[in-house]
């Protein structure tokens, strides 16, 4: 099977990861600048598609929609927990008790420490330490035990200077079968972008599904997903295209 990008939209159905793929890294979340002309062109390539079109991604939804104003996309948010169809329907599972007593421990825990931040995302929540990249061992440490009190309901998501504490019944590849099976996508091929270890389920899920993975930034051993992209900038060339 060809592993070169879709040229067309023709069939196609798109999983677009946003931080390090359609964006790029910033020092902290709310530090990330969108493209003026981006948010359009993924509302047009959502029109040609039918409604083919989900961003597959960490954030939350109502970040995902504040990013892409006045669009309101078709996602898998919280990595694939929130979901949102293109018939505008949600889901959006409560939040694990658990999840209180972990936010207080985790606040304490990044209190006083200048290099990290905890970003809470309602069912999830996030310890950053990207101005501190030598806290690395410690955050993990920390965020493991963390999750480990708060049972099975809840599993650690490891990121891009991040760890995170997500619900574990759900993951991008799982978000993106679902999708696959609604309305707006069924009988398309995937085709899903991403950069970072949230996005294998997601490259597995549209490999196993007969369509196409691909990776921005290095080649990965054992990633289901082919080098693409260097940089977000080239994934926004390429969709800029396809919507032209
Ligand atoms: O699945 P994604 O769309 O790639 O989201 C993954 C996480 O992205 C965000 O954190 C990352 O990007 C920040 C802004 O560039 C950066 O400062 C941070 O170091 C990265 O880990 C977001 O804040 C998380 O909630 C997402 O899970
Ligand atoms: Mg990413």
């Amino acid at each position: 099977m060809s592993d070169s990008l879709p040229s067309t939209t023709d069939d196609w159905a798109f999983f677009l990861d946003i931080d390090g793929t359609l964006i790029d890294i910033a020092p902290t979340p709310d530090a990330v600048v969108v493209p003026h002309d981006l948010p359009g062109i993924l509302d047009r390539l959502s029109q040609r598609t039918g409604g083919a079109l989900a961003l597959l991604t960490g954030r939350d939804l109502d970040t995902v929609d504040r990013l892409f104003a006045p669009f309101t996309l078709p996602a898998g948010a919280i990595h694939g927990t929130q979901l949102r169809f293109a018939d505008g329907e949600v889901a959006i599972p409560s939040e694990s008790p658990a999840l209180a007593g972990i936010r207080e421990r985790l606040g304490a825990f990044v209190a006083g420490r200048p290099g990290m931040l905890l970003e809470d995302k309602g069912t999830a929540l996030a310890v950053h330490f990207r101005a501190d990249p030598t806290a690395h061992d410690a955050v993990e440490r920390e965020v493991r035990d963390a999750a480990a009190a708060g049972g099975a309901d809840l599993t650690v998501q490891p990121g891009k200077a991040v760890f995170e504490i997500r619900p574990a019944h759900a993951d991008k590849g799982r978000a993106l079968a679902t999708f696959m099976d609604s309305p707006a996508f069924a009988g398309r091929r995937p085709v899903a972008i991403g950069d970072d270890v949230t996005d294998e389920s997601m490259f597995a899920e549209a490999t196993r599904r007969g369509g196409q993975a691909f990776r921005v930034g290095a080649a990965q051993a054992g990633s289901f997903a082919h080098k693409a992209f260097d940089d977000p900038a080239g994934v926004r060339a390429w969709l800029a295209g396809l919507a032209a």
